[in-house]
This record gives C-alpha cells, sequence and structure tokens, in this order.
C-alpha cells in the first residue's frame, strides 16, 4: 500500500482563523469549568447560610486546594451572590426551572448571571445550552423586572451592602523553616514592598488587596496568610519548647503550627478537631509547616478525659472556638450572604445563635481550665460581641479562681483592652474593627505561681483530676479565697462527674510527621 499524500497546506488566512477558533475554545472551556467550581463553592456557601452555620468563609472555600481556577471562581461566586436575589426573581418569573434542573440549582444561578450579566458568552454544557434557549424570556423578565422597581439600571436595584474595608495583607514567617529576613528579601526580589510589623515578631506587613495564595513560598510552607491579631494568640500562650501543650480547637491549624514554631519543634502538640473534613486541612497545615510534634485527634474537645494519661500532663491549652466571626465579617464576606441584613452584627449580639456559641464556649473554657497539670489557658475568638468575650469570662472566673487561675495581661501595652464589664477585665485584650481592620478578642487565664500550693495539689493528684479538683473545692483550704456559691459547687461536681464517665476511647488519634 502506498503512502497516503499529505494534506494540503490550509489556505492563507485560514490558520490564524483556527488559531483564533482554537484559543476560543480554550477560553470557553475554562469558563465552563470554572462556572462548575463556583457552583460547588456557592452550594457550600448557601447551605452553610441556610443553616447559620457556615463551617469555611467565600474565601477559605475558593482557596482550597481542590479549586484550580481560583481567580475566575472567586469572581463567580461573589457576582452571582450580589445578583442572586434578582436571578432568583427573573428564574421565578420565567418558571423554566422544573424538577430535573432544581438539582442543579446553583449552576443555572452562575450560569444566568453570566449570560445576563457577564462577559462570557456561554455555549458549552447542558445548563448553558437550556439558558440559552430561554435566554429572550429570562431577558424579558428582567425588564420588567426593572420596570416594577421603577429603576433605569439592573445595578440600581442590587443591596448595597458593601463594608468591604481596606487592610494590608500580613503573613506570619514560619520559623521552622525560614527566618524573617530571608522572607523579605525573596519577597523584595518581586518587588514586593514588605515591612516588619511592629508589634508581633516575625509578622510581616504587605500593601492591601495582593493575592499570595499561589505564592511558591507560602506552597512551600515558608509563611503563612495568618492576621495579625490571629498570630498573637499563640505568642500570648507562649509555651515553652519541650511542654505538652494541647490545641483544643485546631483545624484549619494556622495557631497549631504557630505553637510549633515558639517550641522550635520540641515537645508535643495535641490538635483536637471535631470535624472530620477539616481534620484534612489540618493534616495538610501542618505537613505544609513541617512541624514534627504534632498529634491529631479527630473528637470532641468535651469528650476528652482530663485523667487520661495522655492528656494528664497537658501544661497549656490554646482554646480557639468556633464563634459567630463578626469581628472578620467584612473580611469574610459576609454582606453577600442572603442572610445579611444591614445591622445584623448589632443585633446578633444577642441573637439565639450566639448565645448558643457563648454557651459552647464557656462548657469547652471551664473543661480547659481542669486538665490537672495546665498552668496557662488562652482563650480567643474573631468576635465582637461581649456575649461571646468578656461574659464568657467572667462567667468561669469563679472556677477558675478556685483552680488558682487568674487572668494574665497578654500583650501589656497593646491600647485595647475588655469592655469594662467586671473587675479584671482591662486584662483582657480586644482588637478594633475599626482601627485593627479586625475584631478579635484574646484572654489569658495563668496558674498562680509554682508556689507549695500547686505543688501539693499536684502531688495529691496522680493523674486524676476530679476526686483533687473536688477536694480541694469542698475544703477550701488550698485556694485563694473567693465567692463560690453552692450553685457553682454543685455545677462543677456534675461536670466533672459528667466528664469521668464519658469514655474518650473513640477518639481517633493520628500522628501527623511533618
Ligand atoms: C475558630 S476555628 C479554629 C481556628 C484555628 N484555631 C486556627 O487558627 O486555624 C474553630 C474550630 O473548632 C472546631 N470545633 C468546634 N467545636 C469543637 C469541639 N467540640 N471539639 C473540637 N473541635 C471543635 C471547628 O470545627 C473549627 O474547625
Amino acid at each position: 500500500m502506498s503512502p497516503r499524500p499529505p494534506p494540503p497546506p490550509p489556505p492563507q488566512g485560514s490558520l490564524t482563523k483556527n488559531r483564533r477558533m482554537s484559543s476560543k475554545n480554550g477560553a470557553e472551556r475554562s469558563a465552563y469549568f470554572a462556572r462548575r467550581e463556583a457552583a460547588r463553592v456557592l452550594r457550600r456557601v448557601l447551605q452553610g447560610d441556610d443553616a447559620r452555620r457556615a463551617t469555611a468563609s467565600i474565601k477559605s472555600l475558593v482557596y482550597s486546594p481542590s479549586v484550580r481556577n481560583k481567580r475566575a471562581t472567586f469572581a463567580l461566586v461573589c457576582q452571582t451572590l450580589k445578583y442572586l436575589p434578582i436571578l432568583k426573581d427573573v428564574l421565578a418569573a420565567t418558571s423554566i426551572l422544573n424538577r430535573k434542573w432544581k438539582k442543579q440549582e446553583e449552576l443555572i444561578y452562575v450560569t444566568a448571571y453570566d449570560i445576563l450579566f457577564g462577559q462570557q458568552t456561554a455555549v458549552m454544557g447542558d445548563v448553558e445550552n437550556f439558558l440559552i434557549l430561554h435566554k429572550d424570556s429570562l431577558q424579558t423578565a428582567l425588564a420588567r423586572n426593572s420596570a416594577r422597581h421603577k429603576v433605569k439600571k439592573i445595578e440600581d436595584m442590587l443591596q448595597n451592602n458593601d463594608v468591604r474595608v481596606t487592610k494590608p495583607r500580613y503573613i506570619r514567617v514560619n520559623t521552622l523553616k525560614v527566618d524573617a529576613e530571608s522572607v523579605i528579601r525573596e519577597l523584595e526580589k518581586s518587588n514586593f514592598v514588605v515591612s516588619r510589623d511592629d508589634t508581633i515578631p516575625d509578622v510581616l506587613v504587605l500593601p492591601s488587596g495582593i493575592d499570595l495564595h499561589d505564592h511558591p513560598l507560602v506552597l512551600n510552607g515558608s509563611f503563612f496568610l495568618q492576621g495579625k491579631a490571629s498570630s498573637m494568640v499563640a505568642i500570648a500562650l507562649s509555651p515553652k519548647p519541650g511542654w505538652k501543650v494541647l490545641d483544643a480547637c485546631a483545624a484549619p491549624g494556622n495557631k497549631t503550627v504557630h505553637l510549633a514554631a515558639l517550641m522550635r519543634g520540641k515537645g508535643k502538640i495535641i490538635a483536637c478537631e471535631f470535624n472530620a473534613e477539616r481534620v484534612r486541612i489540618l493534616e495538610k497545615t501542618i505537613r505544609r509547616s513541617g512541624a514534627p510534634n504534632v498529634d491529631i485527634v479527630n473528637g470532641d474537645f468535651l469528650d476528652i478525659n482530663t485523667s487520661d494519661p495522655v492528656f494528664k500532663e497537658v501544661r497549656a491549652i490554646l482554646l480557639d472556638p468556633s464563634c459567630s466571626g463578626s469581628g472578620i465579617s467584612a473580611e469574610r464576606l459576609d454582606y453577600l450572604l442572603p442572610s445579611y441584613k444591614k445591622g445584623d452584627d448589632a443585633d446578633a449580639c444577642n441573637s439565639e445563635r450566639v448565645k448558643k456559641l457563648a454557651a459552647f464556649q464557656r462548657k469547652a473554657l471551664l473543661h480547659a481550665l481542669s486538665f490537672p497539670a495546665v498552668e496557662r489557658v488562652v482563650y480567643s475568638t474573631c468576635s465582637v460581641h461581649q456575649t461571646e468575650n468578656e461574659d464568657v469570662i467572667k462567667s468561669v472566673l469563679p472556677l477558675a479562681t478556685s483552680l488558682n487561675f487568674e487572668l494574665a495581661t497578654p500583650f501589656p501595652q497593646w491600647p485595647h483592652r475588655g469592655l469594662p464589664v467586671f473587675e479584671g477585665a482591662e486584662h483582657l485584650l480586644r482588637t478594633d474593627p475599626a482601627e485593627d481592620t479586625e475584631g478579635f478578642f484574646i484572654a489569658l487565664f495563668v496558674k498562680k505561681c509554682n508556689s507549695a500550693n500547686n505543688k501539693l495539689s499536684r502531688r495529691t493528684v496522680p493523674g486524676k483530676s476530679m476526686p483533687s479538683l473536688s477536694t480541694k473545692f469542698m475544703r477550701g483550704t488550698r485556694c485563694k479565697p473567693y465567692p463560690f456559691c453552692k450553685m457553682s459547687a454543685m455545677w462543677l461536681y456534675k461536670h466533672l462527674a459528667k466528664q469521668r464517665t464519658r469514655k474518650s476511647g473513640h477518639l481517633r488519634r493520628m500522628t501527623q510527621k511533618g
């Protein structure tokens, strides 16, 4: 068989046309995938918002490793959320969403946004074809909607909830891998303007709006995209290298790996996280940091038996429990969520959700204080609500005092302290959302000097927290006097008894080597 002759050369001009065609196809393909990535993120965001229990913010979902086209996905999610009320009205007016398409509701919203308001000409995909088929009726419904609202431009129908704050980009150098000077040098090579933060060692400041998520020094764990206030928490705890430390509510693990850096990788950190999905993120953070001394416990912190041999030697606890996040709501883009109402944040202080969170936070803090060998406990939230901050601290003070703890003053030079709602609130630390661009809260409990009292109480309770605590409380001989009422005594007794009966055997432990 003779070889086939080569195909004739394409006529002049068709090569550029082909190239244009294939780059158009490439753009369409990447828009197709971005819409699907955006729809997946949108589903999680809307589900979390519906349940008022978001496990992750829009940003953290978009910047998770599973999302490939982060920039396009982020833009699509934000824009779709912004136009969502209009999109819902228009889709309802056309009645085109039957049960089949409803299953892909989020993709419908993203694609409808793209077709009606976006830049993309959506030509690939089932949902795209379906919506393009109905494009005319969608546009008619949109025009009617604008007429009903008596607006000339569609934008006039959008709720202007935008409360964005411009905030510098803070990064925390991972001193387990590099020092701050080398990170500054590397960043300056790429023309970034970098300076050192004036309060927190190893925190660097860059201008706002810089996207460093994919920066090689982030990917290799040389630095973490961690805010200034968040970086204050582990420093407030200041565990010594060699200690056993518990991070009670650990994922995604920014503070866990900061603790590891402060301890120079020596000693042991136990990172406890309840949510299995977030444990995976925690594992990645730890791996990226190179921390060699972190064990992960996938379980409920409240279920930890304080007399378990693994925990009875814990000397410091970092408790950064789930909170309303009201101090970082602008940064988390909460104003884009359907449930957001202007003025919400102020009201939310007494909402059922915040009260529930505060009840958990209080329980967790009481539990942290009851570990037999614990000397330092730091409690932090990214909330501005007194309910989750000063009120929680005030409510545990009787027990804390009975256990010989006192409030210490983290960062004594810091100007913003706790709201003056009880004596001693000046020890607490707040960051101000307006001035410091985020609202954080930190309280530090320190066991009074390693006096005879402490040594004695430890000696009398070899590994068993409950009898020692109750004995100590009942006799009241080892503690500083405190106004402790009978109710609190009963509560403490019940709390500790319940804790003893809990089984911690179901906690799954995994050792993570960096
Ligand atoms: C505010 S985040 C912690 C952030 C973390 N400290 C950091 O800096 O990266 C709270 C975490 O606590 C977890 N959590 C909530 N309740 C818990 C519980 N009872 N036991 C363990 N973890 C819990 C949540 O799943 C969430 O991942």
